[in-house]
């Protein structure tokens, strides 16, 4: 019988791969992945599509065995150790099979009835906003509320590891801030949350530390500002700039650009190029229409990665060691 783990991370995968089909037909889907996620901390798995990611985050669910690798949630084995794992974690799948004839609140009942200390149906309905729709029948529920009755029912067993799978697919934008906002209450709480995610703001707004897979490996990995660190920064205005000096010999510029009218200075050190160019606007009496200034950001290590700027086949950084025993 398992026991309860000590202190120590809360999701460990270890040169991780997963195989579909076998001999001549295989398909290695995820080819060595290394993850932890520790206590108190959200990790967010983005990747371009069919980079691996639901079938990474399948294994750590415990719905497959890994081909090869190892896997430990809280400390134990998600598929050996199924029924204590299942007890103590939330998991969001990415499409939801609920019965079309129930009400919300029979749907979430019947779920509670299948957990030993589920929360009370009433507080798990408005903390997503589901209270006015609880007497409507699943089948009558629009995309964005089914997917927050399938999140209501993941939280409903208050959970210390929660897995979710494109969490805020199909919502509109007031419904995902209030997801973010339910997630970074879980993190609070001590809760480790490992997500998928299409959304680079979402991963930019609630991830402590991003991982993003591409062709079935983990290419970069770090917080959002790490990863970003290495990008230069974007200025960009409208027009030319006629009466401006040469914008490549601002400080710290890398490239200048035009584009449809557009024109676009990439810096290593936005606050020096941004100064100069204000300087030099501001002693010319020149106007910068539709200027904006942007950090580096995870949208820039995105798009680099998938249109194959940068090499896809990076080695995997060694993610941090825990310092405490993790109980295995
Ligand atoms: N049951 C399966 N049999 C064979 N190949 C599969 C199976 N499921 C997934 N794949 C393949 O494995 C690869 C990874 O798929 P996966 O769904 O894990 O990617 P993903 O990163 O979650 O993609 P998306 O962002 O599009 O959801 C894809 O090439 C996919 O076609």
């Amino acid at each position: 019988m398992s026991t309860r783990t000590s202190p120590g991370p809360h999701i460990e995968v270890r040169g991780l791969h997963r195989s579909y089909g076998s001999g001549a037909d295989a398909f290695e889907a995820v080819r060595g992945v290394d993850l932890v996620v520790e206590p108190g901390t959200v990790v967010a798995l983005l990747g371009t599509n069919g980079a691996g990611k639901t079938s990474a985050l399948e294994v750590v669910e415990g719905l497959a065995p890994p081909s090869s690798g190892e896997v430990r949630v809280l400390g134990l084995d998600p598929v050996a150790d199924r029924a204590e794992v299942r007890r103590r974690t939330g998991v969001l799948l990415q499409t939801s099979g609920f019965p079309a004839d129930l009400t919300v609140a029979e749907t979430l009942r019947m779920w509670a009835a299948t957990m030993t200390a589920p929360r009370p149906v009433a507080d798990a309905l408005a903390d997503l906003d589901l209270a006015g729709r609880a007497d409507v029948r699943v089948r009558a529920l629009s995309g964005g509320e089914l997917r927050r009755l399938d999140l209501a029912c993941t939280l409903l067993g208050e959970p210390e590891v929660v897995l979710l799978d494109e969490p805020t697919t199909g919502l509109d934008p007031e419904s995902r801030r209030r997801v973010w906002e339910l997630v970074a209450g879980l993190r609070d709480r001590g809760c480790s949350v490992l997500l998928t995610t299409h959304h680079l703001e979402e991963a930019e707004e609630l991830a402590d530390r991003v991982a993003i897979m591409h062709a079935g490996r983990i290419v970069r990995e770090g917080t959002p500002a790490e990863l970003g660190a290495d990008r230069p920064a974007t200025i960009r205005f409208e027009g030319a700039a006629a009466g401006l000096p040469d914008l490549a010999g601002l400080p710290a510029v890398a490239r200048v650009g035009t584009d449809h009218g557009t024109t676009t200075l990439e810096s290593r050190d936005l606050q020096a190029t941004l100064t100069a160019l204000l300087t030099a606007a501001a002693d010319r009496d020149v106007r910068l229409p539709g200027l904006e200034a942007r950090s580096a950001s995870l949208e820039s290590v995105f798009l680099a990665i998938a249109s194959g700027e940068e090499p896809a086949a990076a080695p995997t950084p060694e993610p941090a060691r825990p310092t405490g025993g993790a109980a295995r």
